[in-house]
């Protein structure tokens, strides 16, 4: 298991109450999030409440034996840990690496807080060395496609390694752009949401409330 993420899971369980409403995120990180929160649950009896951002996430929380229910069985959610392809000073982010970011941004958007762990190498000052996930609808994708070509955001279908297209849970496609040398972050993700066809897209602006760092065991809270 890799020790960055262990310690940055680590540092998150120590964040989680003992009765509680967790969101679980997806990704590999949070994957070991899930793995040791299923076992400190059940080695201290916690009362915990669980709603996955993924159907990954879900079979896999529901294998350790986590009580994982839909998110619109509960009124909110007290913390949500998930992983980050990209984080900036301001912990602003990207996710969407693992094509999760529809429901990890709903997920999120209901959280009293969300808590992000990573390792150092997803740390930059400006977001855009990550390419930025766009989810779609399939019908008039290419549509979309085009737009985002002429805007120069260089697009590319999300593949799977057999060459397939890549859908998501939501049967949605996702489209990779660059917006490597882009300032007005908050301008682009206006742009992006207004597109028609767009479903979302995973720039996470002032979502994430704590940064966990594993590599480094610091901890940032969003100012
Ligand atoms: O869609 C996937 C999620 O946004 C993940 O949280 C993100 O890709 C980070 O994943 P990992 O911890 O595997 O780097």
């Amino acid at each position: 298991m890799n020790n960055d993420k262990v310690r940055a899971a680590q540092m998150a369980l120590e964040r989680i109450p003992e009765k509680a409403i967790v969101g679980l995120g997806s990704g590999s990180t949070a994957t070991v999030f899930i793995e040791l929160l299923a076992k400190k649950a059940k080695e201290e009896h916690m009362e915990l409440t669980c709603v996955p951002t993924s159907r990954q996430t879900e079979e896999l929380a529901a294998s350790l034996g986590l009580r994982v229910v839909d998110i619109d069985l509960v009124d909110h959610i007290d913390v949500t840990v998930d992983g980050a392809d990209e984080v900036d000073d301001a912990l602003n982010g990207i996710k969407g690496g693992g094509a999760a970011l529809l429901f990890e941004k709903i997920v999120a958007a209901h959280s009293h807080k969300n808590i992000w762990v990573v390792d150092s190498s997803k740390k930059h000052h400006q977001l855009g060395h990550f390419k930025l996930p766009v989810e779609v609808i399939k019908f008039g994708s290419r549509h979309i496609y085009k737009y985002l070509d002429r805007h120069g955001l260089k697009p590319e279908y999300r593949l799977l390694s057999d060459g397939h297209r890549l859908s998501t849970d939501s049967d949605n496609y996702i489209i990779d752009i660059d917006i490597q040398g882009i300032e007005d972050l908050d301008g682009l993700a206006n742009q992006l949401k207004h597109l028609t066809g767009v479903v979302e897209h995973g720039l996470f602006m002032e979502i994430c409330d704590e940064l966990l760092v594993g590599s480094t065991g610091e901890a940032f809270e969003r100012k």
